[in-house]
């Protein structure tokens, strides 16, 4: 087991989230992580990758086992593509960039700055910083958002390779990313008492009067 979660209550600011969380992951096993719009995913993310402590309960994974990708793509926009991958190397402490610029498909853009990418590009960017990190589990958090189709099986066949080879991934996502051996863990069953579980538009005064 790679990543162990017991009875973890999560917060985001002030506010407590979670409640009771508990699950487990393998190496070379995909979780996915279900739950409507608000009900606590990328704040259990943000948790597992250490950005917010947990209010009670346990959580174990090896020191430095997590590589976090978040909605924003946290690009150095001035750096080209290339050069973003070897700033992100040499922080983790790698050195061959080549294939995460294959496995994206990046070559083409190896030499443009990352600032004047399209949003789908730099989210392919923002993606192929996962193997320069060398880290075994990958939480991922709406990685397919601005993809399309093809590099949406792209990004599906780069999660697989990496479960082939014993790394692990837990992934927020709403749609289906075709990973047929995935498990799904539905949130909603966590989300803290008091908190609602979903954004409803009858909670919104304008967008309810516009129905
Ligand atoms: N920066 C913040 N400060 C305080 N509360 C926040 C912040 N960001 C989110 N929240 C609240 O934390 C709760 C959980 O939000 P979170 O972003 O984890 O949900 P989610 O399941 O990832 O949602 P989505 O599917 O919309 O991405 C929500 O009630 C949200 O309003």
């Amino acid at each position: 087991m790679v990543l162990s979660v017991s009875d973890l209550a999560c917060a985001r600011g002030p506010a407590q989230v979670l409640a009771g969380v508990t699950f487990s992951l393998d190496r070379g096993e995909a979780l996915i992580l279900r739950g409507p719009n608000g009900a606590g995913k990328t704040t259990l993310l943000r948790t597992l990758a250490g950005l917010t402590p947990p209010i009670r309960g346990r959580l174990s994974h090896a020191e430095d086992a997590i590589a976090y990708a978040a909605h924003a793509d946290g690009l150095k926009a001035q750096l080209t593509v290339t050069e973003n991958l070897r700033f992100w190397a040499d922080i983790f402490g790698q050195h061959d960039i080549e294939p995460a610029l294959l496995a994206f498909a990046l070559h083409p853009l190896a030499e443009r700055t990352a600032g004047e990418l399209s949003a789908g590009q730099k989210r392919r960017l923002s993606l192929a910083r996962l193997l320069v990190t060398g880290r075994p589990i990958w939480a991922l958090d709406e990685p397919t958002v601005s993809l399309d189709t093809e590099n949406t099986a792209r990004f599906a066949a780069v999660v697989e390779t990496h479960l082939a080879r014993g790394g692990s991934a837990i992934i927020a996502t709403h749609i289906d990313l075709g990973l047929p051996s995935a498990r799904t863990l539905d949130i909603t069953p966590y989300v803290a008492k008091g908190i609602p579980a979903a954004d409803t538009l009858a909670d919104d005064p304008f967008l309810g009067a516009a129905l």
